[in-house]
């Protein structure tokens, strides 16, 4: 391909562009380029790549975008005051086809859930779909890792073309906010977005509510199509940033749509919990139906006719998509059932990370305490380092309000020290908190004194295979599976008790 087209069709201003060059990929390590890349030299938290651009252009880079004021010698210097979109916006014109039907789902908790109920309903619909976010790609053949939520934008493209070669028609993906604000998923139509909710998470790297929320808000401005339905979760735990959500997609001239008890589009008019599940009436273009929702928790519900709606808005055939509803699979990690203790207690494993993640995650499991015969909720949960440190207190009085016992542990440590994350988030909890610092040892305390009518809540690493300690060179990855581990505990303490 020539990289004049390449910038042509890009729209890129940048004088003479070197029609002829013949471009072979893109790369924004220098580590990665080939004979035939451009290369986007960013400025990062831990690294300025301008300063590889001289091995870039050694190993064969024909182009460099960059900052207009970086030198750059022997390679066509695309220069922008903002490398990061133009970049996006180039390789854009490199990786194709692109699926047809391409959805974006942001807000602080219940993207990856959205996301891969999205794809689940569509497939029930009969399309090819396949959904991109924290737990990687996921195909009708299967799913593949990429270790972040929001993969980079070399991977994210090269990953879209390649789903539409293998005739993947329909995509949902994830958009986190560090993606959006590093441009990470650019340069695509995409058809309709979702918002489901906005809380603290993140501040370690946006610094304000303010900063996170503008960054989410990118989503509605620049990424999705002008006039694209924006589906937003207005339900009964909406929030002031729920309007503002609002009122932000409809000055864009967005199709605001919205889900929920208040909404709109998909009116959630009644809610309760059935043995197995839940059951939800539903309004939807002047019809009321009752759906069987068979996974439990009102976030679930919301994550649930979300991704109904995103359905709906790419024109899926509504008695399709609510019939599908009331057959949707767990979300992996999401209020995922491990194992029932000896002693009858079943112990749930949940992604929550945030207070507002932990206390929906509770409130989701309270309904099936069986608190007339004296049954507790035990939540076990830590934080992770190296991330916001002040959604940790948070984090505690939101277990100690909510959950009866609260037992502290570790979460990824990363490069902090665990006692001193422990010790802030018990600083926020109550009377009612105790802290064990190893992960596998506070599951098995909580497993141990569990009985009959209790249950278990283990929050934070929901899908995670591994613990992450240390950071840097020192870093390691300890295999760590929350299902798995509790599953080992319920067993051990199973055999002790036959002992
Ligand atoms: C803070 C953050 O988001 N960092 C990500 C970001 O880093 P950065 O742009 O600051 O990159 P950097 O490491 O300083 O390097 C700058 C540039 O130099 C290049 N480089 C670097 C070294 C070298 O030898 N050669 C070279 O060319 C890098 O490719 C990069 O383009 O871009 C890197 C390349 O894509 C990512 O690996 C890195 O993710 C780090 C590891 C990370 O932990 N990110 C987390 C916080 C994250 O993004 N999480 C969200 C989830 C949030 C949620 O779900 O709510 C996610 O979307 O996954
Ligand atoms: N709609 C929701 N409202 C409140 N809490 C939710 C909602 N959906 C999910 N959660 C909570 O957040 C956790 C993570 O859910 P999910 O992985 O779907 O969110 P995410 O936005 O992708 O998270 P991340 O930011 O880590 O990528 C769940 O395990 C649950 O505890
Ligand atoms: N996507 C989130 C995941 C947090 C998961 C939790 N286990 C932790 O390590 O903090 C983040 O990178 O902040
Ligand atoms: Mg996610």
């Amino acid at each position: 391909m020539k990289l004049g087209k390449l910038i042509e069709e890009a729209g890129l201003a940048i004088g003479d562009a070197g029609p002829d060059i013949g471009v072979t990929g893109f790369a924004i390590d220098h580590r990665k380029v080939a004979p035939g890349t451009v290369f986007g030299a960013f400025q990062g938290a831990k690294f300025n790549a301008e300063d590889f651009i001289p091995s870039a252009i050694e190993a064969g880079a024909v182009a460099i975008v960059a900052r207009p004021e970086v030198k750059v010698l022997g390679a066509l210097h695309i220069a922008s005051d903002e490398p990061r979109r133009a970049f996006a916006n180039l390789a854009a014109q490199f990786f194709t086809p692109v699926p047809e039907t391409i959805v974006a789902v942001t807000g602080t908790n219940g993207k990856t859930s959205t996301a891969e109920m999205t794809r689940q309903i569509w497939r029930m619909c009969g399309e090819r779909a396949a959904s991109i976010g924290t737990l990687g790609v996921t195909t009708p053949d299967g799913s593949v890792s990429t270790g972040l939520t929001t993969p980079d934008i070399v991977t994210f493209l090269s990953n879209m073309s390649g789903l539409a070669r293998e005739g993947v028609t329909h995509v949902a993906y994830e958009a986190s906010s560090h993606g959006l604000s590093q441009f990470r998923n650019e340069g695509l139509p995409v058809t309709a977005c979702a918002f489901t909710n906005f809380s603290r998470d993140h501040l370690d790297y946006h610094g304000t509510m303010e900063e996170y929320f503008a960054a989410k808000m990118r989503l509605f401005d620049e990424v999705v199509d002008s006039g694209a339905p924006a589906i937003i979760w207005a339900g009964a735990d909406a929030n002031e940033w729920t309007d503002r959500a609002i009122k932000h997609a409809a000055r864009r001239g967005l199709e605001v749509r919205t889900v929920g008890e208040g909404g709109d589009f998909l009116r959630l008019s009644a809610r309760e919990a059935t043995q197995l599940g839940q059951s939800l009436t539903v309004e939807h273009d002047g019809e009321s139906r009752t759906l069987r929702l068979p996974l439990i928790g009102a976030y679930q519900a919301a994550n649930a006719l979300v991704s109904a709606g995103l359905a709906l808005a790419t024109g899926a055939d509504a008695s399709q998509v609510f019939d599908a509803v009331g057959r949707l699979q767990p979300v992996r990690g999401r209020l995922e059932r491990a194992v029932i203790t000896a002693s009858g207690a079943p112990v749930y494993v949940d992604y929550a990370h945030t207070p507002d993640a932990l206390e929906a995650a509770i409130i989701a499991l309270r309904p099936h305490v069986n608190a007339n015969r004296g049954g507790k909720l035990i939540a076990v949960f830590g934080a992770g380092g190296d991330r916001d440190q002040g959604k940790r207190a948070p984090m505690g009085g939101a277990a100690s309000r909510n959950a009866d016992i609260v037992i502290v542990t570790d979460d990824n440590p990363r490069g902090e020290d665990a006692a001193s994350i422990r010790k802030a988030v018990r600083s926020g909890a109550g009377g009612n908190a105790s802290e064990i610092g190893g992960r596998r040892d506070a599951i098995a305390a909580a497993i141990g004194q569990a009985r009959e009518n209790d249950i278990i809540l283990i929050a934070g690493k929901g899908h995670e295979e591994g613990q992450i300690i240390g950071s840097g060179d020192d870093m390691r990855v300890l295999p760590f599976n929350d299902v798995q581990v509790a599953r080992e505990c319920a067993a051990e303490t199973t055999r002790e008790g036959i002992a």
